[in-house]
């Protein structure tokens, strides 16, 4: 490990070729963080590594860049997959391959669910030499493209293992490993680590180097400042206020339920906010849709499921709000490392009830660190009631008014769908006459 007093190594001195130095040079990088002095070198080895780093620390670039220097060395169609728990980080992954390897000429693929098959076959049809995907039926669809073999596979990453091996994708990854030469390089990344992960390390990491940055979470906790918030009655009415209060500023709200985060998109709305909601039940096109116009700030208010919890780097959000606390504390430091990206500073608000209370101290407990209280007015919280009781009523007819359009919607097609059933049978009779004749 590279001790701090050993001065500021740039990435030239780490190893990196000139060409890949170039393109840190023009992201603006004047320097490697954290983890990418410590797990490049051991990366260009040839190790398998394990980093762990906080939010916001520069992790994609500790694996993108050594997966580029090798892929230049032995060019080859897929070479890396790169497994994400969500779609948005797949996509925001690809994006940092290509901004890094845009001279020599990577081609990145992106496969997640909720995308046309079409779509998928013409983007590997460009023969990628990465492939950023979620793990979902990925082995299934890749082993039955012609010309696609996952056994071709020299790196294979999984940035948030922890959270890739709690969703439901535990067998996938399974099936991925089996599929791929136990030769491969293994990067495990995250700013968090679970019993799980370790289990896999056992099984699928040779001798790995392990490299573990401010993992106590003081760093990111020092650049945000914490509060908790006890709203007394009216849940809503003190989230607007708050906004009020620090209006200026580009929000990321975080609720636990999509139905909740739809509706409070809409009640902000309603108040003239520019709230944008982002959770799974809404199709792929559209959750890219929201999340381009809060990055190039159409929207400064993204209210979101953890569907936008792990890894997705906004840098100019100034506010993360918990409106609902977070049952997994490790949650927390995900969700409030959407702020304070790259040393920046930033403000997090934990909404907490008097039932939450075990959570909260769960939290606390977690970053060591006790959470002050976020002071409010209560005469100027109270002279919002109207106004927000009054956008409520007009949001819940709206969402009947959407909820009413959709069950239309879902009666017409299963009445087609009955219609092409009988249709198809009739057909099926005849033809089972006509042979009998
Ligand atoms: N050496 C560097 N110097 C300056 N900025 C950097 C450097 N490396 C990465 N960054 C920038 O820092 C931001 C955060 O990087 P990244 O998204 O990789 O963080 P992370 O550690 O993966 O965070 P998370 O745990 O939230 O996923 C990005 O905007 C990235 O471009």
């Amino acid at each position: 490990m590279m001790a701090e007093d050993e001065g500021h190594p740039s990435f030239k001195d780490l190893g990196v070729v000139d060409v890949l130095c170039e393109a840190c040079e023009r992201l603006k990088w004047k320097e490697p963080s954290k983890i990418q002095k410590e797990s490049i070198p051991l990366a260009l080895e040839g190790k398998d590594v394990i980093g762990l780093a906080e939010t916001g620390s520069g992790k994609t670039g500790a694996f993108a860049l050594p997966i580029l220097q090798a892929l230049l060395e032995k060019p080859q169609r897929l070479f890396a997959l790169v497994l994400t728990p969500t779609r948005e980080l797949a996509y925001q992954i690809a994006e940092q391959f290509n901004a890094l390897g845009s001279t020599i000429g990577i081609k990145c693929a992106v496969i997640v669910g909720g995308i046309d098959m079409y779509d998928q076959a013409l983007m590997l049809a460009k023969k990628p030499h990465v492939i950023v995907a979620t793990p979902g039926r990925l082995v299934d669809h890749l082993e039955n493209t012609k010309g696609f073999s996952l056994r071709a596979v020299k790196y294979l990453v999984m940035d948030e293992a922890d959270r890739i091996l709690n969703m439901d994708f535990e067998q996938e990854v399974d099936k991925i490993l089996k599929v791929i030469p136990k030769e491969r390089r293994t990067f495990l990344f995250s700013a968090t680590m679970t019993k799980k992960v370790q289990k896999l390390q056992r099984a699928c990491l040779r001798d790995p180097a392990k490299v573990e940055v401010n993992t106590k979470y003081k760093t990111v906790d020092n650049l945000v400042q914490s509060y908790l918030f006890i709203p007394v009655k009216f849940k809503d009415v003190y989230l607007v206020h708050i906004l009020n209060e620090l209006a200026g500023n580009t929000f990321i709200i975080f609720s636990s339920t999509c139905n909740n985060t739809q509706r409070l998109a809409l009640m902000l709305r309603n108040l003239g906010l520019k709230a944008i909601p982002l959770h799974g039940q809404m199709s792929q096109e559209k959750r890219l849709g929201a999340l381009n116009k809060f990055k190039s700030k159409n929207s400064n208010i993204l209210i979101a499921t953890d569907v936008a919890s792990r890894g997705l780097d906004i840098p100019h959000v100034d506010v993360v709000i918990n409106f609902d606390i977070p049952s997994h504390s490790k949650d927390y430091i995900h969700r409030v490392g959407r702020t304070a990206r790259a040393g920046r500073a930033g403000k997090s608000i934990t909404f907490v009830t008097q039932y939450e209370v075990e959570l909260y101290k769960r939290i606390e407990e977690l970053i060591n660190k006790q959470l002050p209280l976020y002071a409010t007015v209560e005469e100027e919280v109270m002279q919002l009631v109207e106004r927000v009781g009054e956008a409520q009523r007009f949001t819940k007819l709206e969402m009947k008014d959407a909820e009413e359009k959709k069950t239309a919607a879902r009666k017409k097609r299963r009445g087609q769908e009955d219609e092409d059933t009988e249709e198809a049978s009739g057909i099926r009779k005849k033809f089972k006459k006509k042979r009998k004749n």
